[in-house]
């Protein structure tokens, strides 16, 4: 098969696997994929698994075409493709290597409880933001990939469609950045809306989840352990004492299927379809 689909609450990723499919993935191949309609359609794609000397790693890939360090959903996913396809047991805890840092992986149960150390979350900065004459407090926080997360008094996905495009190319960002808009409902739960470098707005994310649970604890709006509800569904985050972080979520899988010939010969031709981000 050339592609694997799975989605974590909606967030859907494509898994394609080195060992099975010789597709070469330029950042035209992505977008061309990658795009609603004219391709398959996805949130991104999980390129890999890549072993040597021990150490298993593999690439994320945003719609865009660039990629990205580190994605919850993207780890919890590719850790069931891990499962379904033979390269690692229920039950066996393992590591993955990213971009942005070690992932401990540990699956419980497949389709319901799939549990990662996702690392420690840092805060490089808290500037005020203004966007569209309103002045915005974040707090800033790195998961290995950015994170830019502001409470506001009503998280609605247009307001994340609003002002996400403008807060990931905002100049502090070199890098681009996603937002999280975040309201903590009591200090066990929190609501957040989502807007991805990358991939714009999406129903959920891991790595989101985690750093607006972060910023939350941090400007001590919530105990250790958080449930984020987001459009797609809640994931379960438990914020350690030193911002060490751990994620549980599930993973449902979808389909799998081949390229035909004739869309993959369009790769090559990037302005023949309208491939654009959505
Ligand atoms: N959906 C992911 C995040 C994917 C990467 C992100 N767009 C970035 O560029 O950092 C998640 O579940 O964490």
């Amino acid at each position: 098969m050339d592609f694997y689909r799975y989605h974590g609450l909606g967030n859907d990723y494509l898994v394609m696997d080195p060992n099975k499919t010789q597709i070469n993935l330029t950042p035209d191949a992505i977008r061309a994929i990658c795009t609603a309609h004219f391709g398959e359609g996805s949130d991104g794609i999980l390129y890999g698994p890549f072993e040597s000397d021990g150490t298993l790693t593999f690439h994320i890939y945003n719609p865009d075409g660039g990629e990205a360090e580190k994605s919850g959903n993207g780890v919890r996913i590719f850790t069931r493709y891990l499962i379904d396809a033979g390269y690692r047991k229920i039950g066996e805890p393992f590591e993955i290597v990213t971009k942005g840092g070690v992932v401990r992986c540990l699956v419980i149960d497949k389709e319901t409880h799939l549990q990662i150390e996702m690392g420690t979350a840092t805060f490089p900065m808290a500037p005020a933001i203004e966007v569209d004459g309103v002045t915005y407090q974040t707090t800033c926080v790195s998961m290995g990939n950015p994170h830019c997360v502001i409470p506001v008094d009503d998280v609605t996905a247009e307001l994340a469609k609003q002002i996400g495009p403008q807060i990931e190319n905002h100049s502090l960002f070199p890098n681009r950045t996603n937002m999280q808009i975040l309201k903590v409902l009591d200090r066990q739960n929190i609501q957040i809306e989502i807007w991805e470098r990358g991939a714009g707005y999406t129903l959920a994310s891991g790595s989101s989840s985690c750093a607006a649970a972060a910023a939350a604890r941090k400007l001590g709006l919530v105990d250790e352990q958080v449930t984020v509800h987001m459009a797609g569904g809640t994931l379960q985050i438990k914020i350690g004492d030193d911002y060490g972080i751990e994620m549980i979520g599930p993973v449902a899988a979808v389909s799998s299927g081949n390229f035909a010939e004739e869309f993959v010969r369009t790769f090559d031709q990037p302005h023949a379809v309208g491939y654009l981000s959505k």
